[in-house]
């Protein structure tokens, strides 16, 4: 019997909010993103995580501006600047995960269903949160609603939660990829991507803390990261990270939300970025985390470049 090619290629995961996207990546990477190497100057694509298997090596990749964002100024330097993000976001994609609820599609669904067949991407619907229906025939109206008219790659129900339906998920996924070696090396991780993914952390903590609240124009920027040996009577000294986060929003009301009563949720959202960056860096970490009103950001591409949002 012949071995089958290694296949590696950019997976892009699309979903809307709470569908259970990230509980996916962390599923199929393994470890909580612990393998990411943003390299903003080469892609286009904000990485996800990277998940390699013996066969081939999944690259899954956000494509911000493919979500409908509904009810915004679409003039603004923003929407012009995700616009542009979401044509380069499509540009080198090899394939797409849609992920939904199970028993939920909307409109925002199609949306990103037309953008991705419209640029000729093999779309792989996710079905996701099988496990809240105990007897999986009530779901088959709802699958065969989904898949007519329309032309999924493969349509899989798992349970990212539970980690069930993922192999033969990957195992389609794979198969839409171009054969080709691995595109990263399975441990490449830098100082840089370090920096990046703890200013990602904190956005994850204000999305989870925040949800619907979340201020559209948010963004994370980390001011300070610092390796330092951390010395404690009787003890080796140990390193650890010392982090600044500067949260940056539009309005002082929005500053007022984020920090919330008496500092709370601020605190909330520290006390847990600091936990996932212990976990992830595997050492200890000092955080703080500062909310700063920057009016008007988002009308301000030079602004935005200085935040990352460059194409
Ligand atoms: N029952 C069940 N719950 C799930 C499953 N997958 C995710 N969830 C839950 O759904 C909620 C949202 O999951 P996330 O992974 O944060 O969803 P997301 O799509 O990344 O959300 P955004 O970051 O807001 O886009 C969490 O409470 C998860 O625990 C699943 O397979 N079954």
């Amino acid at each position: 019997m012949s071995e089958s090619p290694y296949r590696a290629g950019h997976v892009a995961v699309l979903g809307r909010p709470n569908v259970g996207k990230s509980t996916l990546i962390n599923a199929l990477v393994g470890t909580k993103v612990s393998i990411v190497s943003p390299r903003p100057q080469t892609t286009r694509h904000r990485m996800l995580g990277i998940a390699t298997f013996p066969e081939g090596q999944l690259v899954l990749v956000d494509t911000p501006g493919i979500h409908a964002d509904k009810g915004k100024a679409t003039a603004s330097a923003m929407h012009r600047m995700m616009n542009r993000a979401a044509r380069g976001a499509l540009e080198g994609v090899d394939a797409a995960l849609l992920v939904i609820r199970a028993g939920q599609w909307s409109d925002e669904d199609t949306l990103a269903y037309d953008a991705l067949k419209g640029a000729g991407i093999p779309v792989v619907l996710v079905v996701n949160q099988v496990d809240r229906y105990p007897d999986k025939t009530e779901l088959l109206p709802f699958l065969q609603t989904v898949n007519e008219g329309r032309e999924f790659a493969s349509l899989h129900p798992v349970s990212a939660l539970k980690r069930s339906g993922l192999q033969p998920l990957v195992k389609t996924v794979l198969g839409l990829l171009p054969e080709q070696d691995a595109l990263y090396g399975e441990d490449e991780i830098t100082d840089k991507s370090q920096r990046f993914l703890a200013g990602e952390l904190v956005r994850e903590q204000l999305m989870r803390q925040l949800g619907a609240e979340l201020p559209y124009a948010t963004t994370v920027e980390i001011e300070r990261f610092e390796e330092e040996m951390a010395k404690r009577k009787g003890a080796p000294p140990e390193p650890m990270y010392r982090i600044g986060a500067v949260i940056f929003v539009e309005r002082e009301s929005q500053k007022a939300i984020v920090i919330g009563k008496g500092g709370a949720r601020l605190r909330e959202i520290g006390t847990k970025s600091r936990q996932q960056m212990e976990r992830m860096f595997g050492c200890k970490v000092f955080l703080e985390t500062w909310v700063r009103v920057r009016e008007g950001w988002s009308d301000d591409e030079a602004a935005l470049k200085a935040f990352g949002y460059t194409e």
